[in-house]
This record gives C-alpha cells, sequence and structure tokens, in this order.
C-alpha cells in the first residue's frame, strides 16, 4: 500500500548536538506502530519537526504523497496529520462538547465564525455527541472537564484529535499519568481507532506497546536503530544496548 506519512532523512540539531539525526520512516494506511526510546532520544523533537512546530535543518515530511516540509502546523492538521492534544491544553472551564465540537468547527474551517454560536448547532452537537458516545464520555459531555478525572481527560484528547479526522495519528505517551484501573479504558480506545487511520504511538509503557503495536521503531541518540516487528525488537543487540537492558527484559516478560 502507498505510504500516507513519510519523513525522509530528517535532520535537526540544538547547537552542537544533532537531536534528530537523519532519521526516515514511512507509514501506510491501518498502520499500528510504537515509537520508542530512551530518556532524550528525540522522540518529542521528531513529533514537533513532523508536526511543524520545529523547523527541520534538512529533510522532507510527506502527507498523502504531498511534501509539507515549509507548511505551518495548522495546514499539517488540514491534510490529516494530527497529534493528539495535550490534557494540559484542554480548557478546565470547558465542556467535552464544547471541545469537540469546536474542533470540528476547527476542520469545517468555521471556528472563527461560528464560535459562541455553536452549541446551538444540531449537526455539530450531534457528532461531537457521537464521538464522545464512542469513548464512554456521553454521560460528561456536559461538565467542565476541572470536574472530571484525569483518565477521561486523556479519553477527550482523542475525541479531540478523532473530530479532526486524521489520516495520521501521532499520540504521544496516551496513557501516561493514568491509573491502572483507568489504562483497559485508553486501550480499548485505541483499539477501537478507525482501521484505515495511521496511527503513530510515542509510549514508554512496554505492556501497551506490545499489545497495540504491529511495528517498533526505536530511536537512541537521534537515530532510528530498529525498525521491524514487537518479536524482534528486544531480541536486537543495538535495542538492548541502547536500553542497557531495561526494555529489553520488560519485553521478554510482556
Ligand atoms: N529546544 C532545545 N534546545 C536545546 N536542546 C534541546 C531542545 N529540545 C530538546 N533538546 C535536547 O534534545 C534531546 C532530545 O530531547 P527530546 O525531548 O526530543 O527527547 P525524548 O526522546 O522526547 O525524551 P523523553 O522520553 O525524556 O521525553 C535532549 O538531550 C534535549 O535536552
Amino acid at each position: 500500500m502507498s505510504a500516507i506519512f513519510e519523513v525522509r532523512n530528517l535532520k535537526r540539531s540544538f547547537g552542537g548536538l544533532a537531536v534528530t539525526n537523519d532519521v526516515s520512516l514511512s507509514m501506510a494506511p491501518g498502520d499500528r506502530v510504537a515509537l520508542i526510546g530512551p530518556n532524550g532520544a528525540g522522540k518529542t523533537t521528531f513529533v514537533n519537526l513532523v508536526t511543524g512546530n520545529l523547523k527541520p535543518d534538512a529533510g522532507e515530511v510527506r502527507i498523502g504523497g504531498e511534501t509539507v516540509t515549509n507548511v505551518d502546523a495548522i495546514g499539517r492538521v488540514r491534510r490529516g496529520l494530527v497529534r493528539s492534544f495535550q490534557v494540559t491544553r484542554l480548557f478546565q472551564d470547558m465542556t467535552p462538547a464544547e471541545h469537540v465540537a469546536l474542533a470540528v468547527l476547527q476542520r469545517d474551517g468555521r471556528a472563527g465564525r461560528m464560535f459562541g454560536n455553536f452549541l446551538a448547532m444540531p449537526g455539530v452537537m450531534a457528532e461531537a455527541g457521537s464521538l464522545l458516545g464512542k469513548l464512554g464520555l456521553r454521560d460528561l459531555a456536559h461538565r467542565p472537564v476541572r470536574e472530571i478525572a484525569y483518565g477521561q481527560q486523556r479519553l477527550l484528547e482523542i475525541a479531540v484529535a478523532l473530530a479532526l479526522k486524521p489520516r495520521v495519528l501521532l499520540l504521544d505517551e496516551p496513557a501516561a499519568g493514568v491509573p491502572q484501573s483507568d489504562t483497559g479504558r485508553i486501550e480499548q480506545a485505541l483499539a477501537d481507532l478507525p482501521d484505515d487511520l495511521a496511527v503513530l504511538m510515542i509510549e514508554h509503557d512496554m505492556d501497551l506497546v506490545f499489545r497495540f503495536a504491529k511495528r517498533v521503531i526505536v530511536l537512541a541518540a537521534g537515530t532510528v536503530i530498529f525498525d521491524g516487528s514487537p518479536a524482534d525488537v528486544t531480541k536486537d543487540p543495538r535495542v538492548r544496548e541502547a536500553y542497557l537492558g531495561s526494555y529489553a527484559d520488560a519485553g521478554s516478560a510482556a
């Protein structure tokens, strides 16, 4: 299948430090990929480069075959590259319904003109309600975010991302900070993501990685040192060396 998302020879340095060092990868619709790496490997920098929040020194990013290296972050969202909204960026006084409705309006290019009226727009609110229902948040749709549990806020991030109708979804540690009792709901939401969506998940929790990903990419010191199956990742000597055994041990136990 042809690539929906491609990164070619991406490079970025800070001072003398090559934080993203010639990274290339390609994803097809429906891919479930985990991007892992030790602390400081360059995962966040990589995501910021591909989303357009940071400029690369060299290299290319393509969405659906179109080069977007010079397109800004909003333009990349419009082309279908969506990063999960962070809990820290949710508005505490707004409700889940308002968050998702605003994302629907943004997707349709109507956010600027309609702000203030959108709660009265039946189509928009129906779509928001349906998305929140799929994520088990329907009962909380009209409560302010500050009143809902952290795990549910993380589900709301996914709902907001899905409202933008992504073709490629970047998930940044979707279960981080969520109590063990609620991680099952996050995993279910990940399992229920649309089949044709390409998903790249950054995650430290190796149990989640092994349950979710069909392919694992390992970044270490800004370089891809492994790109292959979950079954092979823990056997790879370079990966073991990068993690000094810690994740490799976790993987063989999984
Ligand atoms: N704006 C910046 N200026 C200077 N150095 C930076 C900047 N951003 C990141 N770095 C450095 O780049 C390296 C990679 O950082 P990055 O946050 O991308 O790693 P990471 O893999 O996401 O780490 P973690 O898993 O701990 O979140 C680190 O050494 C970091 O200090």
